[in-house]
């Protein structure tokens, strides 16, 4: 099965600046970080990304994308300017308790899963684990995998390390084309 990645507001960056002037607070998902890396201010372009702390050896499965579970209409009405009408109570209770806790409403930390009507959206840091922080390479270190339903009964997303990968090195993966298709480009 494949997955894609997919952003809705590109060129948004202020959201990400919003905390590189300041120490971040230590939410549930930068809580998470395992022993063999850690979360680190990459550069302005990228915000905040993960860099190892100790070797991985290539096909290391390093870690579960975590985050809400939502169909593709909740998601079109949270992040789609062209749904925005269409939100109801339970939308409104979600945007507000996103914005009181100092959460992003982007929609750049989506996984579509292939093969279920579901996305895995990681961009509440209250709701999600480290692997929110993964940047996007063209030449990326690991390969995301996906599953239509794990053994929670959800769909499952993974990512294993495609090479080995030093101490110092930032961990990727590629976020794929369609990702990048508004105004903003990568940077590696
Ligand atoms: C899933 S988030 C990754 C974590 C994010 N850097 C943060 O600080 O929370 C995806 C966002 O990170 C930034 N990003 C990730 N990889 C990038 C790259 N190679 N070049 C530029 N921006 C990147 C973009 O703003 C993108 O929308």
């Amino acid at each position: 099965f494949s997955t894609s990645f997919t952003s809705f507001a590109r060129g948004r960056r202020g959201v990400f600046r919003i905390y590189s002037e300041t120490a971040p607070p230590v939410t549930p998902a930068v809580a998470s970080v395992p022993p063999f890396c850690k979360i680190a201010f990459i550069s302005e372009e990228k915000g905040r990304g993960v860099v190892a702390t100790e070797s991985i050896k290539a096909n290391t499965v390093i870690g579960d994308y975590e985050g809400e579970t939502i169909t593709e209409s909740v998601k079109d009405r949270r992040y789609l300017k062209s749904r925005e009408a269409e939100r109801d109570e339970e939308d409104h209770r979600w945007l507000a308790s996103r914005v009181e806790r100092g959460q992003s409403a982007s929609g750049d930390y989506l996984f579509g899963v292939s093969g279920v009507d579901a996305f895995i959206d990681a961009e509440d840091e209250y709701f999600s684990n480290w692997t929110r922080f993964l940047n996007h390479a063209d030449a990326p270190n690991c390969n995301v995998k996906s599953l239509p339903m794990g053994m929670s009964g959800k769909p499952r997303v993974w990512f294993v390390a495609s090479r080995d990968i030093s101490p110092g090195e930032e961990i990727c993966f590629s976020y794929g084309d369609d990702y990048w298709i508004d105004d903003a480009e990568p940077v590696e």
